[in-house]
């Protein structure tokens, strides 16, 4: 993404922001409470349309794609909500993410036809692979509203996964996870980025210092810093936000936006 700019209202949510993930890359995005991270993965899904700047991912221009695009250009991503059909199961819930990339042409054959016995028979085997690699295959004829939350996350992985994307896009996937799920989530992240780019947007300093490979750092919109983890955590300007923010969360009532 390149020089992406977001204005709420007299906000600026985004300034001038450029990013890229190169292949097989984890980069992860970090900032104090509103440093403008949910603005950027909600530009990356398509969520939020940016008032200036230009979204690229593999020489195509995606500045105005739809969220449900994104699947077709080898682009799968989880969100914090996580979306997951309650009366289905979790096999189901993951057919429905390979379902997506086959009505966005990924697999052109079956535009607009049913799916043969054959092709439903793969797709399922498929789904049931990646709950198996997630570790979640005992949850396949569950429903998510009976799993505790840290399955039903992944669930939510497997049906971003389930399409191969080339590039994943994850909102705080740590959020709700106890240190141990974290860990287990870190190691995954790792395996996934042999196969595709990674992007995390996270709160988890842990998480992204270990699972990283190139950090961007946003601060009232901008990208105060930006470079490996080990030179992002020396910064002074990187320092000197997350002090601001934790002298603001001291003081009651009182916000950074
Ligand atoms: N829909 C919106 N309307 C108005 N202002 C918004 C909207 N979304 C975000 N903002 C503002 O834009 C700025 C960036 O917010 P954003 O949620 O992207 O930050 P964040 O880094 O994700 O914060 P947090 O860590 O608290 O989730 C904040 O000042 C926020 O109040």
């Amino acid at each position: 993404m390149s020089e992406i700019s977001v204005n709420f209202g007299g906000i600026a949510a985004l300034s001038d922001v450029s990013l890229e993930v190169a292949p097989n890359q984890v980069l992860g995005v970090i900032g104090p409470n509103g440093a403008g991270k949910t603005t950027l993965f909600n530009v990356a899904c398509g969520f939020v349309q940016p008032d200036t700047g230009t979204l690229t991912w593999r020489d195509r221009e995606l500045t105005r794609l739809k969220p449900h695009q994104l699947a077709g250009l080898g682009i799968g991503r989880t969100l914090q909500g996580l979306g997951l059909f309650d009366r289905m199961t979790v096999l189901d819930n993951v057919v429905v993410g390979a379902d997506r990339h086959a009505r966005a042409g990924f697999f052109s054959g079956l535009l607009g036809l049913r799916r043969s016995a054959r092709e439903e028979r793969e797709l399922r085997e498929r789904a049931m692979a990646v709950l198996d690699e997630l570790g979640a295959a005992d949850h396949a004829q569950a429903l998510p509203s009976s799993l505790p939350y840290p399955e039903r996350k992944r669930v939510a992985l497997a049906r971003a996964l389930v399409s191969e994307p080339d590039l994943l896009l994850l909102d705080e996937p740590a959020a709700g996870l106890s240190g141990e799920d974290m860990a287990e989530l870190g190691g995954l992240i790792r395996r996934l980025s042999r196969r595709m780019s990674v992007m995390l947007v996270e709160h988890h300093m842990d998480l992204v210092m270990s699972v990283c490979d190139h950090i961007v750092v946003l601060d009232f919109g901008k990208n105060i810093a930006s470079g490996p983890p080990e030179r992002v955590k020396e910064d002074p300007a990187v320092l000197a936000a997350y002090l601001g923010d934790e002298v603001e969360h001291d003081r009651p009532a009182t916000t950074r936006s």
